[in-house]
């Protein structure tokens, strides 16, 4: 156990306004199961409630002891106060150690060189399964956290026996004796030399890199550069995003994930936070807290799922036409109902031909069906339309706009598709933050001009190396559905199709037949 003096309770304290509501309340201690109770346990804690009145979001102070199993405590007082929906602060008046098993370890902020060395002493003795080191050495705003004897010692014991090491790049640079760091060239270079200090990984995380878009970091594995793009959210809550990540890339190793998974789901959570948290207001400072519990509030978790896009949607992907529906005499509004009635589970509106202002009215009016019914509704190529009728998301193919770029103007909650031809373009569109991608020709089509053909092997090729859901495209129809959904490809998901539904006289009808000869096979795999 070591005690702590209260100077941060000052600090914390300082960020609340005097308030008549402000109380100071008293909690009697408890222990954790299986430990004896030690002075710190017994210590007494205290929290201040403070008075919301002055701040957006409802706020407590605790002051209490840190617990190591994080089952009471300092810890357990965060998450209650985080599922009740207040933001909590706090000053440590204690370290308790206490029993937890079978733990991958993230270590953040070390202080000495001496702390760092008993956790690689302990780390020798007990293994881990997995070692996340975040190396806590200069904070976002700039302040510098750790000594160069405690830098050396990083450098020489822990980097080592650590899976993965984390560094932003002002980190990198300290580790490399002040080298700078302004292109990603120069963070492949200090990832490279940060690798051979041991670690199996090292991501230089470029989120400080000024004049730049995007938030790339660098993966390096010690033979390959993998360039991961995020989005730059424009915010000032960015406080805690490092120890964030590194916190999220260990849960998804604890979960099995392999590193580049985890890392790109620890990033997409940390851009998610951010984007969700970028207008909230916590204290007066010039950095601020985001709230990692964002999507208790998303209206798709009320309703019972976290999901925003659920890969089975892909089942049957009704893609609009408004030549062929023009042709048999439909609005674009009246296909997409009929299309739904008769049991499409996702609609695209590609409309090639049709004027900017006529296409939007549509759109928000097949938005309104789409939401409705509780079918995903996406615009081909428009970003721009997408984003004035509030559709669900967009796709694109290999002309157009990149998914990244496109992700960076939708945000996080919307859906992408890409097309993509080869499982080149089909990891780019993962790296991009696409959710699915769209995979064809499969036959020859007619609705598509100039479009190769794969054929079930170009299809099978590139849903074998894709991590996204693939939906097949081009020349599908009632005759042809089965045996394409035959293949028993894992991630392909369902069919997407445009003639075979719109240049049709009954929409309904052919959709329901569709969809029904794909039930039958879904069937007969499961
Ligand atoms: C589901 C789905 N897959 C592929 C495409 C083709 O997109 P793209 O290559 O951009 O070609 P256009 O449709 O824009 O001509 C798609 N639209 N939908
Ligand atoms: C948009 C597109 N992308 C690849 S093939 C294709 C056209 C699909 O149309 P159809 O279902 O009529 O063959
Ligand atoms: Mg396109």
């Amino acid at each position: 156990m070591t005690s702590v003096p209260l100077p941060p309770l000052s600090a914390a304290l300082a960020q609340y306004r005097p308030s008549a509501a402000a109380t100071l309340r008293f909690r009697t201690p408890s222990s954790a199961p299986g430990v004896s109770a030690s002075s710190s346990t017994r210590a007494r804690r205290f929290s201040v409630i403070a008075s919301a009145r002055e701040m957006p979001w409802p706020h407590v102070l605790t002051v209490a002891g840190s617990d190591s199993s994080a089952g009471a405590g300092i810890q357990a007082d965060i998450k209650a106060c985080a599922a009740l929906g207040a933001y909590c602060s706090s000053v440590i008046t204690a370290v308790t150690a206490q029993n937890t098993v079978g733990v991958q370890v993230k270590t953040g902020m070390l202080p000495s060189a001496g702390v760092v060395k008993v956790l690689c002493e302990s780390l020798r003795k007990f293994p881990v399964k997995a070692l996340v080191v975040d190396p806590v050495m200069v904070s976002t705003s700039g302040d510098t956290l750790s000594g160069p004897s405690t830098l050396a010692t990083y450098r020489d014991e822990l980097f080592s026996m650590a899976d993965i090491v984390t560094p932003n790049v002002k980190e990198a640079s300290k580790l490399l004796g002040d080298v700078s760091l302004h292109t990603i060239s120069d963070m492949c270079n200090a990832a490279e030399s940060i690798y051979k200090l041991g670690p199996k990984y090292v991501l230089v995380k470029g989120g400080d890199m000024p004049d730049s878009s995007d938030a790339i970091d660098v993966l390096f594995d010690g033979k390959e550069f993998t360039e991961l793009r995020g989005l730059r959210i424009k915010t000032r809550n960015t406080h805690g995003t490092g120890c964030t990540l590194a916190s999220c890339i260990a849960a998804e190793l604890a979960k099995g994930a392999t590193m580049l998974h985890a890392v790109q789901a620890a990033k997409k959570f940390v851009e998610s936070a951010l984007y969700h948290s970028k207008d909230l207001v916590i204290g007066n400072g010039p950095q601020g807290p985001f709230d990692h519990h964002f999507e208790l509030k998303s209206p798709s978790y009320k309703m019972g799922s976290l999901q925003k896009f659920n890969p089975d949607d892909l089942f049957l992907y009704a893609v609009t036409d408004s030549g062929m529906n023009k042709k048999w005499g439909r609005s674009i509004k009246d296909a997409v109902k009929a299309a739904i009635e008769g049991g499409a589970t996702i609609v695209q509106l590609r409309e090639k031909d049709a004027e900017t202002r006529e296409f939007l009215e549509a759109a928000k009016a097949c938005v309104e069906i789409c939401k409705s019914s509780g079918v995903p509704l996406l615009i081909n190529d428009r970003v721009d339309v997408a984003l004035a009728c509030d559709a669900d998301g967009v796709h694109v193919g290999q002309s157009d706009m990149p998914a990244w770029e496109v992700r960076r103007l939708l945000g996080p909650g919307k859906i992408i598709g890409v097309s993509c031809k080869t499982p080149a373009q089909a990891e780019q569109a993962w790296k991009d933050g696409a959710d699915y991608i769209g995979c064809g020709g499969v036959f020859p089509t007619t609705t598509k001009a100039n479009n190769p053909t794969l054929g079930f092997e170009g299809l099978r090729t590139v849903c074998l190396a894709s991590k996204l859901p693939v939906v097949a495209i081009g020349g599908i129809n009632a005759g042809n559905a089965g045996s394409v959904m035959e293949l028993g490809l894992p991630n392909l998901k369902g069919v997407a199709v445009v003639s075979a539904l719109f240049d049709r006289e009954r929409v309904a009808a052919e959709t329901r037949n569709l969809r029904s000869i794909l039930m039958k096979n879904a069937y007969s795999r499961s």
